[in-house]
């Protein structure tokens, strides 16, 4: 069996992230209008769009990082929408922004470590917890780094850091806003690797890209913004074979 096939077994019934009519503005220049997405549970979908085309900013609005206005945002059928991002973390949704801020006086053990010691980590009934054994697994190249201090890191390795530190909470949902941007493309290949690992776990992923060749080869659905609106929202499948929409909105 592919790990296309392994992991499109996961059931991607239930909804983990459902976000309706999200609404935000920078002072008075509105940014986006009016996002709707669902997210199933062990799914990855990946949101896809040019530079500025809101990507980061739906992100940030999702996890309380920035006012916004919505309809309704919910995880795990909780409502999240309003709240501060101490509380939306405890409701289980793990953001890793883009710019990978590591506690770069600290080693690496202790940066995947600190969630645990803050006693912050949630517990989730039945779902093994993340522990630094299963981060190592994950992420066999941090291994060797453990006693390294996280901010002499390659910024490839910084990124599997800030991923396994936020797993390390035991996440419901990890969102991830261009995990690629910046690395090499044999970096990017083992992030990707990695991120279809996760995938293949059953953990829920929303991730923030432009590279959509990475896009196609780690998320299982796909939602294209553009001008701060949602255009096209399918299986990552469906948009290999869509020429139309690549061409209109992703530059390919
Ligand atoms: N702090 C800010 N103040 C004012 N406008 C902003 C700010 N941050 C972003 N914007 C604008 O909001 C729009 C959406 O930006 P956003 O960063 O969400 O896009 P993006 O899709 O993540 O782009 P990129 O891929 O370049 O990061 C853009 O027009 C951008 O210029």
């Amino acid at each position: 069996m592919s790990i296309d096939n392994i992991v499109n077994s996961v059931n991607t019934t239930d909804s983990s992230l459902s976000v309706a009519g999200l609404t935000a503005f920078y002072g008075a220049s509105q940014v986006l209008f009016g996002i709707d997405l669902e997210v199933g549970r062990g799914q990855c979908m990946a949101l896809l769009g040019r530079n500025g085309a809101g990507k980061s900013t739906t992100m940030k609005a999702i996890a309380g990082i920035m006012p916004s206005i919505a309809k309704k945002i919910s995880l795990e059928g909780n409502d999240i929408d309003g709240l501060p991002p101490y509380r939306i973390a405890r409701a289980g949704l793990a953001f890793v922004p883009e710019d990978r801020q590591v506690f770069p006086e600290h080693s690496v053990e202790d940066n995947l470590t600190l969630a645990a010691k803050a006693g912050s980590a949630l517990r989730h009934e039945g779902r093994e917890d993340w522990t630094l054994d299963r981060i190592y697994h994950a992420f066999p190249l941090l291994l060797p780094l453990r006693t390294r201090l996280a901010g002499q890191l390659s910024g490839g390795e910084q990124q599997m850091l800030v991923i396994g530190r936020a797993l390390m909470g035991n996440p419901t949902l990890l969102l991830l806003d261009e995990p690629s941007e910046g690395l090499a493309p044999v970096i990017v290949q083992q992030i990707a690797v990695q991120i279809g690992a996760l995938r293949k776990a059953g953990t829920t992923i929303l991730l923030a890209e432009q590279n959509m060749h990475f896009c196609l080869h780690v998320a299982s659905h796909v939602a294209v913004i553009d001008k701060g609106r949602i255009v096209y929202c399918d299986s990552a499948q469906a948009l290999r074979n869509n020429d139309e929409i690549k061409r209109r909105y992703l530059s390919v």
